[in-house]
């Protein structure tokens, strides 16, 4: 906890607070969505008790205000993910929505019959079924980037893979079942050697640790505010201006529009022209304000205490006999996200156990169906921590772990 005060941060997160199977609450879901703070849900209040008007179009104080706030939502969002610009910053509903648009869109623009689409075994699925619609509907083709072992990408496979066919190149800069973070700034030089775009599924990176876009240099990026102690319904597509000004907007109506013929009409520009319809606006200001609670803590050092977290509880879970943990074994290359099985328990029977302990996790495919069959398991449990867990949480978490153990081998707990 030297690195962070965590005990002071937990106070900003009441419901973490509570007692559950008359334990404790240990809140160990963290992939799945992250819990808000109470800055977060004070602008979430304060906007519609004081400046709840649509944006954009009313000329009246109100809508001067809430577009105001919209708007300053974006620049900081611009500058926590360091985007050259505003225009290159497109709110949407999260990651999955992100994703989708961009296999519509830059897809219908840019994809011909024969182009080949790379991605990876280890993806979410939202980065693996907009791929295989794009790749159905134009004739192209899915390549899967294999893993090694431990849970890797095989960057040989990778270099092999990508050539002069490759037209897009798809992979999450950390997976939310395995804990491993990819070498996505080299996959994108890889990509644009070969004339291809590099897309990184952001959802599992952004909440944890410093992104920087142009220093990736990857041509889209996505993200979900609710993985990062902003709401839900609230995500981003970052893509790179040149591309964003050649692609079509998926959806249409108000806000988007320049002007509307008879029988055709004119968009406006960046970033509107993807922002049909009446926005999420509390969500994005909230996501604003999530980045701010972020940004005061410091995503160094988020990340650097997710890490010690990591470092304190891996090797502890790699010492329980019957235990398979899946991702990489070093603390050092494996992030808060830790998938792993019971021998001979199944992980709903697991996850269902710590339940009864308060501990909260996941257990299932975690959206991963191609990776668990690669895995050639029948699911995992998966516990992910963020910068509000504690060791203590996690002593709590070996402890439920061996209770369970005990119990659904030798029947007692
Ligand atoms: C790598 C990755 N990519 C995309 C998504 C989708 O995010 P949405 O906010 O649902 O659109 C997720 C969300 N994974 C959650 C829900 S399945 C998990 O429990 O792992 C993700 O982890």
């Amino acid at each position: 906890e030297a690195i962070l005060d965590v005990a002071t941060l937990r106070k900003d997160f009441p419901i973490l607070d509570q007692v559950v199977n008359d334990e404790a609450l240990v809140y160990l879901d963290n992939a799945a969505t992250t819990q808000k703070p109470q800055a977060v849900l004070d602008v979430l209040n304060h906007y519609y008790h004081h400046d709840n008007a649509n944006v954009h179009r009313g000329v009246h104080t109100l809508a001067e205000r809430a577009t105001q706030a919209y708007e300053a939502a974006r620049e900081k969002v611009r500058r926590f993910i360091q985007a050259k610009e505003t225009a290159e910053v497109i709110f949407t509903r999260g990651t999955t929505t992100s994703l989708n648009w961009i296999a519509q869109s830059y897809g219908e623009a840019f994809i011909k019959e024969g182009d080949e689409i790379v991605i990876s075994y280890m993806e979410h699925h939202a980065n693996v079924i907009p791929w295989q619609q794009l790749a159905k509907r134009k004739k192209a083709v899915l390549k899967y980037i294999p893993l090694t072992e431990e849970g890797f990408l095989d960057m040989q496979a990778a270099q092999a893979m990508i050539t002069d066919k490759t037209a897009i190149v798809a992979i999450a800069h950390v997976s939310n079942v395995l804990g491993v973070i990819n070498p996505v700034a080299e996959l994108a030089k890889l990509a644009h050697a070969h004339q291809a775009i590099m897309v990184v599924d952001g959802a599992q990176s952004v909440p944890h640790m410093k992104i920087d876009v142009q220093a990736l240099d990857c041509d889209f990026y996505a993200f979900s505010g609710h993985k990062m102690c902003g709401p839900t319904g609230i995500g981003v597509l970052y893509g790179k201006r040149k591309y964003l000004e050649q692609m079509e907007p998926v959806e249409f109506g108000g806000e988007m529009i320049d002007f509307v013929h008879l029988y055709d009409s004119t968009w406006k520009e960046l970033p509107w022209k993807f922002e049909a319809g009446t926005p999420n606006i509390a969500g994005a200001i909230a996501l604003g304000a999530a980045i701010d609670y972020l940004e005061t803590i410091g995503m160094e050092k988020i990340h650097q205490y997710e890490q010690s977290l990591v470092a304190y509880v891996l090797p502890q879970l790699q010492a329980i006999e019957g235990l398979t943990i899946y991702g990489p074994k070093d603390p050092k290359e494996h992030t808060g996200v830790i998938a792993f099985n019971f021998e001979g328990i199944h992980p709903h029977d697991v996850a269902t156990a710590l339940d009864m302990e308060g501990v909260a996790v996941r257990a299932g495919h975690h959206c991963a169906q191609p990776l668990i069959q690669y895995l050639d398991v029948q699911a995992t449990a998966r516990a992910s921590f963020y910068f509000y867990n504690t060791k203590a949480e996690a002593d709590r978490f070996i402890a439920a772990l061996h209770a369970t153990k005990e119990f659904f081998q030798n029947g007692t707990i």
